[in-house]
């Protein structure tokens, strides 16, 4: 989906932005030619973009440049590659060329859409888990002060009223500028944006000073695309750093928090939840009522309550807190802010039967590394007086070595195991599921593991063996929280988990004790029903 642009907007000179970033001039062209937009998609070009032909994994922009000029480019930013496909190609736009056109075009978008001169409060929340959850929880409770707040994230774009759905975490620097502009057209005062990884590593957020930069946590995640652990590490560390914010939040519960704090080229505060470990802010949970808990810091306490369930949303509320503080609002306010259920779509996000009559607690969840399976399963295990019941899978042509962890936690914590197909994209979904359940299986427990690739019949399997497990049962189906859509083999086949757990629980509704048949084996061995890969909804 393409990302909005400002309704109006002065157009800059191509000469000017080639001083800008210092770039040589491929043709003798009109330098004062007009640049009222920029993109890096062929597809997403206006009339009056500089089209920023980027060398890809996959591709070289500059081999659709002819589709850009078509669609209206008035012209092309490229390297010295770019430059030599455009002369083959005998595209006639002039061309601005640098070393490195990704690292330039912070700047270069900033230029075009003005947003140099940021009239925004801008909060960026880096992590491995937990990103969306604190954005929603920060974005909300600012709503709920008066404040004409902003988001962007995994999820979905919020300028106001208006939601666009998300193709990505964090945008490219090209339409991310573009979405500060219409935020600023639009009066926003504040924006809450999850900074992925990805971004930072590819100058995503290049030309943004975060006045408030968060960090929730880090495990093992996307080790497909960073080197290892210490190479994704450095990758949030940038945001911690004078070119990206003024100051850092940074919960310490883990040694890479605690190692951000040494190395943070910002001034930071720090939280933790862990009892007795220090830090500026510490935690103090209630005994008896977990989503209680007690924040303390500046010589000042805030009796909390996180909305949200899960004892991991504990640290995403007191995170939240503490940056609306931060932020400087006032305690009472913050306090009677934070209460507020932000609704995040597909974190334990609870689904019910179309007659609500359930007697086993069903909920959707987002967790797709090994830590959040774990952290999503450890949440539900008091809430569980039956069986506890877990569906996931692992996506494909993403991080291989998360799979077999990801197998190891639910095993590790749930009763049954229903392993399934998550995002297989390119790979063989068999080979996917047999890293997960490699994984379950290394676990010394005595949960059931069952190998169901169709996802909806997987979902269906997993309500039916919590219906066995009688009443206080509980169904957990995580990876893929609020997508709408498996992607297989390249096609995206609508799927939204919400609506399919639904079904299995209207379907098991009618058949109301008929539940009960044989199915799942311990963990020394496997059932593996054998059904229809496509999962077209
Ligand atoms: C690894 C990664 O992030 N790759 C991104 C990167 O791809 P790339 O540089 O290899 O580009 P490419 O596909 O070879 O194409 C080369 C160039 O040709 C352009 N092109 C290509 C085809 C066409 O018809 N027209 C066209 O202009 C592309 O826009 C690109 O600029 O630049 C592309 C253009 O923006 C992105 O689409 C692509 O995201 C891929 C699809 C992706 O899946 N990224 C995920 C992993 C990602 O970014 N995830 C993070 C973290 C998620 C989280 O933990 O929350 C996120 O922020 O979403
Ligand atoms: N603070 C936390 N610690 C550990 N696990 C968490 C935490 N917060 C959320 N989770 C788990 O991680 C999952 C993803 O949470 P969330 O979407 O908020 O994170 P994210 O960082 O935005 O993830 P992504 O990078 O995929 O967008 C949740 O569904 C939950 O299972
Ligand atoms: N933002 C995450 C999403 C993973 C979700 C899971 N459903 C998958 O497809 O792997 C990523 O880009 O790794
Ligand atoms: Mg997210």
């Amino acid at each position: 989906m393409s990302a909005p642009r400002p309704a109006s907007r002065d157009s800059s000179s191509l000469r000017e932005l080639a001083l800008l970033v210092d770039a040589s001039i491929e043709t003798s062209a009109d330098l004062d030619v007009g640049v009222t937009g920029v993109t890096l998609d062929s597809r997403a070009v206006q009339p009056g973009d500089l089209y920023a032909a980027l060398p890809g994994a996959r591709a070289h922009g500059a081999d659709f440049a002819a589709q850009a000029q078509a669609a209206g480019a008035s012209a092309v930013l490229t390297d010295a590659d770019g430059a030599e496909r455009l002369r083959a190609a005998a595209v006639a736009l002039p061309a601005l060329v640098v070393e490195q056109p990704r690292a330039v075009l912070g700047a270069l978008s900033a230029r075009i859409y003005d947003t140099t001169e940021q009239s925004l409060t801008m909060v960026g929340i880096t992590g491995t888990n937990g990103k969306t959850t604190t954005a929603y929880l920060v974005s909300s409770a600012l709503a709920v002060l008066g404040h004409r707040t902003g988001l962007i994230g995994t999820v979905e774009t919020r300028i106001g009223d208006e939601r666009i759905k998300s193709v990505r975490t964090t945008p490219e620097a090209t339409d991310l500028h573009a979405i500060l502009a219409v935020m600023e057209e639009r009066d926003t005062d504040t924006c809450v944006m999850e900074v992925s990884s990805h971004a930072l590593s590819q100058h995503r957020v290049d030309g943004v000073v975060f006045d408030l930069a968060l960090f929730t946590n880090l495990s093992q995640d996307h080790l497909d695309f960073h080197a290892d652990m210490e190479d994704y590490f450095s990758a949030k560390a940038r945001l911690f750093s004078t070119e990206h914010s003024l100051r850092g939040l940074v919960c310490v519960d883990d040694v890479w928090g605690r190692r951000l704090v040494e190395r943070s080229g910002v001034p930071v505060t720090t939280l933790t939840t862990l009892p007795d470990a220090d830090a500026d802010w510490t935690v103090t949970v209630d005994e008896q009522e977990p989503s209680r808990f007690v924040l303390r810091g500046r010589g000042i306490e805030l009796d909390l309550r996180s909305a949200l369930p899960g004892d991991f949303n504990v640290a995403n509320t007191a995170m939240a807190a503490v940056a609306l503080l931060l932020l400087g609002e006032e305690t009472d306010a913050v306090s009677r802010a934070i209460l507020t259920d932000p609704h995040v779509p597909g974190r334990m996000e609870r689904v019910t039967s179309s007659t609500d009559g359930d007697d086993l607690l069903a909920v959707v969840d987002y967790a797709h590394t090994p830590d959040a399976v774990e952290a999503a399963l450890a949440a539900l295990r008091p809430s569980t007086t039956g069986r506890l019941v877990v569906v996931l899978g692992a996506g494909g042509d993403r991080d291989r070595g998360k799979r077999q962890g990801m197998g190891r936690a639910a095993a590790g914590l749930a009763d049954a195991v229903v392993v399934t197909d998550d995002n297989p994209r390119g790979e063989d979904p068999s080979s996917i599921r047999a890293a997960v359940l490699e994984g379950a299986r290394s676990v010394d427990s005595s949960s059931t593991l069952v190998e169901v690739g169709g996802r909806r019949e997987a979902i269906r399997e997993a309500v039916r063996l919590a219906r066995e497990g009688g009443p206080g049962s509980v169904v957990a189906v995580v990876g893929k929280g609020h997508e709408t859509g498996q992607e297989v083999a390249g096609v995206v086949h609508p799927f939204d988990d919400r609506e399919e757990l639904r079904a299995a629980l209207d379907a098991a509704d009618g058949e109301a004790g008929a539940a009960g048949a044989a199915g799942g084996t311990t963990n020394d061995e496997t059932t593996t029903t054998d059904t229809d890969e496509e999962t077209t909804g």
